[in-house]
């Protein structure tokens, strides 16, 4: 298993470009299933997930071709069976995204249940629910949801939480359901917003996308599309904190300011010196060790749970304490526990973390749990003393492309190596 080893001390200086963004891509290639024409999807970033995903359309017997740019064409007109097993959807929750699509295009889909995951229990009540209002026979047996459907009926769908796949899930069935969708309460999140551009574009009938109400109004078919998938905000967080917590100077190129208002905010409130344009940002910390910042993830668009991590390892060596408050998933803080590991002064009360920034922190071998929990064990790495290792690193190739490639463009000493 491999694993990565940085040495800490080093300011990133410099420019680095953002990959398409995994949370967008993982629904709009699950979103081909709806096509009754060949569907070209560029700017796929090359991640485990979506390797994982373009596995599970092949599976399906679906006609996937990659060039070497990740432009990604895919036919959905050869599928055979329209099933997600076990053995795929336990290495990508995402995986779930297939079940609304199946069903609206062809009546049926057998999707083994995701279950839980390092950061929660992640029920998927709300899509099945969605679903059966639409009409469809949803039965769990065997790990697996099974649900069968004539064509869907168009319903007001009020959500009971803000859930980001599941607004996608029921945004894809009722692309083709008889009749007018609402959905109440959805997700606001760019990637929700990216799908919604890109079903148009296959001719839905979408508006409302990036509001918390929806309406979907039925088509019969849908066509062929050409489309690009936005960049990853969350990637882009994370390089900018790479440049806050080394108290250096980094630029994104690639990336959409205006989807990072609720982090800029708090890189600024750090002390970061940060300028936007179109498509880059830029962050100077001009030397200056980061100021402690209070932290409450929510729904988009307040701060993003998926960089609650990567705050948290800035305020391990931040000036003052912070609390730092995770409400979306309950049991997001396994990173904390590592990071104690490195010297970090973290009491857990509750679904809030108390951070005390300390001076330096020193290195020590420690475990990756999930995605962002590696990328949070990276950034802190960056500014150890010594050399941390991180183990099981296979989380980060999930959702991070070519990142100590990256890393090492802005002059981090880090290397990637078997345990
Ligand atoms: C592939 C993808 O896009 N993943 C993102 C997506 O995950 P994902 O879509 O799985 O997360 P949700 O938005 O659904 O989860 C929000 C909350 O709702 C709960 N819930 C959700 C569905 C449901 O049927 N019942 C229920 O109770 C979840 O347990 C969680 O507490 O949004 C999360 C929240 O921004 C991000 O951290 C993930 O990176
Ligand atoms: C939690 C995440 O992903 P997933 O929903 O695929 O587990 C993430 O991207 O941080």
């Amino acid at each position: 298993m491999d694993k990565l080893q940085i040495g800490g001390g080093t300011p990133l200086v410099g420019e680095v470009r953002i990959s398409g963004a995994k949370n967008a891509a993982l629904p709009i290639l699950a979103g081909t299933l709806l096509a009754q024409d060949a569907v070209s999807v560029g700017n796929v970033p090359h991640l485990q997930d979506v390797t994982t995903m373009i596995e599970l359309l092949g599976r399906m017997g679906v006609s996937v071709t990659i060039d070497d740019r990740m432009r990604v064409e895919v036919d959905a007109t050869t599928i055979r069976e329209c099933v997600a097993p076990y053995e795929l959807v336990r290495t990508m929750r995402a995986s779930i995204l297939v079940l609304g699509p199946l069903l609206a295009r062809f009546g049926q889909a057998d999707v083994s249940l995701p279950g839980g995951c390092a950061i929660g229990a992640r029920p998927v009540n709300i899509h099945v629910d969605g679903l059966r209002a639409m009409g469809a026979d949803v039965q769990i047996e065997n790990g697996y949801i099974r649900a069968r459907a004539g064509r869907l009926k168009g319903a007001r769908l009020v959500l009971d939480m803000v859930t980001v796949t599941g607004t996608e899930n029921l945004l894809m069935a009722a692309t083709l359901a008889q009749g007018e969708t609402v959905i109440e309460n959805a997700a606001r999140e760019p990637e929700v917003v990216d799908l919604a551009e890109f079903l148009v574009a296959m001719g839905a009938r979408i508006s409302g996308a990036g509001t918390d109400r929806i309406v979907v109004e039925g088509v019969p078919r849908l066509g062929g599309a050409s489309y690009d998938v936005l960049p990853d905000r969350i990637e882009a967080g994370t390089y900018l904190v790479a440049g806050a917590i080394s108290r250096g100077h980094v630029r994104v190129r690639g990336a959409r300011p205006d989807h990072l208002d609720a982090v800029l905010l708090k890189l600024r409130e750090a002390g970061a010196h940060i300028e936007t344009g179109d498509r880059w940002i830029d962050l100077n910390m001009c030397g200056r060790r980061p100021d402690a910042v209070d932290i409450r993830t929510a729904p988009y668009p307040a701060f993003p749970t998926d960089m609650q991590a990567q705050f948290a390892a800035i305020n391990t060596v931040a000036q003052g304490v912070s609390a730092v408050t995770e409400t979306i998933f309950e049991n997001r803080f396994m990173h904390m526990l590592e990071m104690r590991r490195l010297g970090a002064d973290i009491r857990i009360e509750g679904s809030t973390a108390i951070i005390r920034g300390v001076p330096k922190l020193t290195a020590a071998p420690v475990m990756a749990t999930d995605l962002r929990a590696s990328a949070s064990l990276v950034l802190a790495g960056l500014v150890a003393e010594g050399t941390t290792d991180i183990h099981r690193i296979y989380h980060i190739d999930r959702g991070y492309e070519r990142i100590e490639e990256k890393l090492k463009q802005l002059g981090a000493d880090i290397r990637r190596s078997s345990a």
